[in-house]
């Protein structure tokens, strides 16, 4: 089943969450605003002195006017000067401000995701909305927001300084407008949702070839080499057509802004002649208008160029944003959890794809009692691992309950689940930091883990010997630029990170895979004797698991077909018997080790 894309929020909330975030930070925001609109004003008074000048030169004046006019012209380049670069400080510190604000808010949602999301999005897309879309968003807040802020205010003052010392020839000049903010429209309509397909072709690309990549022995082993390549050049066009239609859209509109700044000068230049030729202006009127059509051509001539990576980043903000729009999964109730009363599921019945996919398991009831070691074998695809999901609440049945006692797993905030049902599967992830730091992130927030209570966890699971050996103990950076592990020392530590959470439940699926036999049953019996009265359900791949465990529960195309003790089971002479013979051709008391003792 392909990954789930998850969705994209849309243009008008990304803004509101854009201006909602600026608007927190109102220091800044007034700061950036205030030193623009002041540097803008202060660009006013160039123009408008020196077209003064021109005209006092051209009817003879002193140069001690010259000199006075010229002394005041460089006070205000250099207060604009100055002006804008507090703007600048202003508007970076503000767009650090905000860009911080949105990554903790992608974190905390994307940590925040249902659970059952969480499982089946695609990495690829997750890995391109939290680094390319990051990434863009950085550069529009540090270049693009400041530029389109300068521009608009020295836009909008050149037109107030025309319309002082010229009203009827800046509308004139002003007719050059229409058109360009008619084009800027247009293209402002269509682009938000071009980038956005964009966007979503390249995060499908990106997809189909991480899987390629992560799949590679299995595809050439099958033999799908073909297929994948197949698959592959289909994402690249999706991608390359997606592409080529944003680059449409900016055929037209660049010209266009490129002609609408032009256009403006060429009309001050003719018709400021003109004007002067026919006595409606004086020289003074026409210089300055030149000079503040030339002052704003340069600012919006830049921000047209940062229009585009506006867009871009807005489709960026969506992508992120997008990932709180998932529904949640449960709905939270207020539950007394009496975990004596054990793990009850009552006829379960559950297909992916929320219930809309084939049924994989049917009418399920079991009951684990509190303190139960139990171990769940069956053939591959029987839905063993389904059943451990839906026992650790990452998953609701689509019909019957899974509850600790009465409460149902899936209507528990989710802290409080984890802390009474947790799960280890096969795949592990270390992160970055000391080993210490790795096993305490299991430790709800507030409490501290402590040394003694990580050792014993270490202890449990077999690994105390190995960390003992390491030349810094705890305290070794492990995860990616620390001491490499192996995948079999990564499983131990996700297994005693779970021993040092301390859950009531402890689902267990495949999460000793990677040991070799002999270890895996060491480290079961002795996490067994740790985790005393605590309920653990293990997903058997080792005949062993089943051996040592209180029940069995065989399960066969989505149902329970046994449930009992290996001696139970064995006296039944059913397919739990029939596998048992055929591993140990006979029926030996205890299991051999060996890798050949794999039930599924
Ligand atoms: N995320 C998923 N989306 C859709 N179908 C799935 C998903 N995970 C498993 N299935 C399907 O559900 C069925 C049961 O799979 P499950 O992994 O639970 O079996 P299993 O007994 O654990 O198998 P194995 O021992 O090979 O891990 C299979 O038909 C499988 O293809």
């Amino acid at each position: 089943m392909p990954p789930k894309i998850l969705p994209v929020s849309d243009p008008a909330a990304a803004r509101r969450y854009g201006w909602r975030t600026m608007r927190r930070h109102p220091k800044l925001l007034l700061g950036a605003l205030g030193l623009n609109a002041a540097a803008a004003a202060a660009g006013l008074v160039g123009p408008r002195l020196l077209g003064e000048l021109v005209q006092d030169v051209a009817g003879g004046t002193t140069t001690g006017h010259v000199t006075r006019v010229v002394v005041v012209l460089l006070f205000f380049v250099l207060l604009q000067s100055w002006l804008i670069r507090g703007a600048t400080v202003y508007g970076g510190r503000l767009s650090q401000a905000v860009l911080a604000e949105m990554r903790e808010t992608f974190i905390e949602r994307v940590l925040g995701l249902p659970l059952s999301t969480a499982e089946d999005a695609g990495a690829g897309d997750l890995v391109s909305r939290a680094s390319r879309g990051v990434d863009e968003m950085q550069r529009t807040a540090q270049y693009a927001l400041p530029a389109i802020l300068t521009a608009a205010f020295t836009f909008l003052l050149s037109i107030v300084g025309m319309l002082a010392v010229s009203p009827a020839l800046t509308v004139v000049i002003l007719v050059a407008v229409p058109p360009v903010v008619l084009v800027t429209r247009w293209y402002l309509s269509r682009s938000t949702e071009a980038y956005r397909a964009y966007k979503t072709a390249a995060a499908g690309m990106t997809e189909e070839l991480a899987a390629s990549t992560d799949g590679a022995a299995t595809i050439e082993a099958l033999g799908l080499a073909r297929r994948r390549v197949a698959a592959g050049d289909a994402s690249v066009a999706a991608t390359y057509a997606a592409d080529i239609g944003t680059l449409r859209l900016r055929t037209v509109f660049l010209p266009t802004a490129e002609m609408g700044y032009r256009l403006p000068m060429i009309a001050a230049l003719l018709l400021g002649g003109y004007f002067y030729t026919e006595g409606w202006a004086s020289l003074a009127a026409v210089t300055a208008v030149v000079l503040y059509t030339q002052q704003m051509s340069e600012p919006i001539s830049q921000a047209r160029d940062w229009l585009t990576e506006m867009q871009t980043a807005t489709t960026s903000l969506q992508r992120l944003l997008g990932v709180t729009e998932v529904p949640p999964d449960r709905q939270v109730r207020e539950h007394t959890v009496d975990a004596d009363q054990g793990l009850v599921i009552e006829k379960v019945t559950f297909g992916y794809g929320d219930g809309e996919g084939p049924e994989v398991l049917h009418g399920i009831d079991l009951t684990v009692r509190k303190g139960e070691r139990l171990a769940i074998v069956g053939p591959s695809g029987a839905g063993k691992s389904t059943l451990g999901r839906l026992m650790a609440g990452i998953h609701a049945p689509t019909t019957g309950s899974v509850r600790l006692g009465d409460a149902p797993l899936v209507e528990l905030p989710l802290e409080q689940l984890r802390s009474e049902v947790a799960l280890v599967s096969h795949e592990q992830y270390v992160l970055g930091g000391t080993l210490r730091e790795n096993l305490a992130l299991a430790v709800r927030d507030g409490d501290t883990a402590d040394d003694e209570v990580i050792w014993s966890a270490l202890k449990a699971v077999e690994a105390k010997e190995w960390v003992q050996a390491l030349p810094d103990g705890l305290d070794t950076v492990i995860g990616s630029g620390g001491t490499g592990l192996t995948p079999a020392q990564s499983q131990q530590l996700a297994i005693a990170r779970l021993v040092v959470a301390d859950p009531e439940v402890l689902v267990l699926d495949e999460a000793t895979s990677l040991l070799d036999p002999t270890s895996a049953r060491d480290l079961e019996r002795s996490l067994n004797a740790l985790l005393e009265g605590r309920t653990v359900i293990t997903i058997a791949h080792r005949l062993h698991t089943a051996y040592d465990a209180d029940r069995i529960a065989v399960i066969d195309d989505g149902r329970v077909v046994e449930l009992g003790s290996h001696t139970e089971l064995i006296a039944n002479d059913g397919s739990y018997a029939r596998l048992w013979r055929s591993w140990h051709g006979g029926a030996p008391k205890t299991p051999a080790g060996g890798e050949g003792e794999r039930c599924s």
